[in-house]
């Protein structure tokens, strides 16, 4: 039976689906369920990582090295994971994180950027974290650029290393195509992190485990950013039914879900027509709002500005970029009539 390892993230990219507001109480029942559950990572932070609560991002009801003070006390045999973005948390950050408890860190840049996550992945080794590469959007990128940057990341010592599709724009054929590469060129483990905007976080996080993935995201009652992550109760079932062995409990994945559903979603997890078109578009999900004012202003239709700014592989921070297009389009409207 091959063996596979999911890190779950309801507790961290989880964190958008309810502004960053998580209690104490609720990530210390979920740790508790999915530490007994046998899930063997558990990510905890706000959801853009430590660091993330802020102005720009939402400010979290508790500060996250709380949280995984908290997530610590109940992990038992599960390591405790945070996310972080250089630039948004701090060397210091992780020293707090570390002294907090948590064990495995996740250094997440944009595909095109790993130069950035060498500083923080060398000092999260020297403290003796598991470290883990988080190449986020590597739906933007040819498969060769992310294999040079993930080599980067290894290069710097990264144990592991993610193909992140943060907008869910990715059809199972290009996940293939960018885990099959990595399992060729890379000695470390590969990793994949699904979105479901496009209804495909199962299927393609099947094709990068059967690409060579043996380190998968999961998120109970798929609570994370946009259209949710790959269901992890759903996910353990498939595996099981493929004869993969993640060493997690069904019945308790199954019963954790029930809780969360109850006691902790806002809405349910479902593929609105925003959330569809952003991976349509494959651009982040914090486009949508500004996307939507833009149209709004300019007279056009938000769905044409978003599948534009894919067109033209807007990265975080070019939020500016959308006022251009919408102007462009409004401009060009006029021109035609
Ligand atoms: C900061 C992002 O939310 C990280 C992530 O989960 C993704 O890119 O997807
Ligand atoms: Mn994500």
């Amino acid at each position: 039976m091959k063996k596979l390892w999911i890190t779950e993230v309801a507790l961290r990219d989880g964190s958008h689906v309810v502004g960053h507001q998580f209690t104490k109480e609720q990530v210390r029942s979920v740790t508790r369920q999915l530490s007994a559950a046998g899930v063997p990572y558990i990510e905890v932070t706000h959801g853009d990582g430590l660091g993330g609560s802020s102005l720009q991002y939402g400010f979290s009801k508790v500060y996250d090295i709380e949280l995984v003070k908290v997530a610590v006390e109940e992990a038992g045999n599960s390591t405790i994971a945070v996310l972080l973005l250089p630039g948004i948390g701090t060397i210091e950050d992780l020293k707090k994180a570390y002294d907090a408890g948590a064990r495995m860190v996740r250094v997440a840049t944009h595909v095109t950027e790993a130069d950035v996550s060498k500083q923080h992945i060398e000092t999260a080794k020297a403290m003796g974290m598991e470290v883990v590469g988080f190449l986020m959007m590597a739906h933007s990128a040819p498969p060769e650029v992310v294999l040079e940057q993930a080599k980067l990341m290894e290069a710097y010592g990264a144990g592991a290393v993610y193909v992140t599709d943060s907008a869910g724009a990715m059809l199972p054929s290009d996940v293939t195509a960018r885990i099959s590469l990595l399992k060729a060129y890379l000695s470390v483990d590969i990793g994949f992190h699904a979105h479901n905007n496009l209804s495909l976080a199962v299927a393609n996080t099947l094709a990068a485990v059967e690409a060579g993935a043996t380190r998968i995201d999961g998120s109970v009652c798929c609570l994370g950013a946009g259209a949710g992550n790959t269901q992890t109760e759903v996910l353990v079932g498939v595996l099981d039914r493929l004869g993969y062995e993640t060493g997690i409990d069904l019945y308790k994945m199954l019963d954790l879900a029930d809780d969360v559903r109850t006691n902790i979603l806002p809405a349910p997890q479902d593929i609105t027509s925003g959330s569809f078109i952003m991976g349509y578009a494959g651009v982040y999900s914090s486009f949508l709002r500004h996307a939507v004012v833009a149209a709004e202003k300019f007279g056009v239709d938000a769905r044409d500005i978003l599948v534009e700014l894919g067109k033209r592989k807007v990265v975080g921070g070019q939020e500016d970029m959308i006022i251009e297009v919408a102007q462009q389009m409004a401009e060009k409207r006029v021109s035609i009539s």
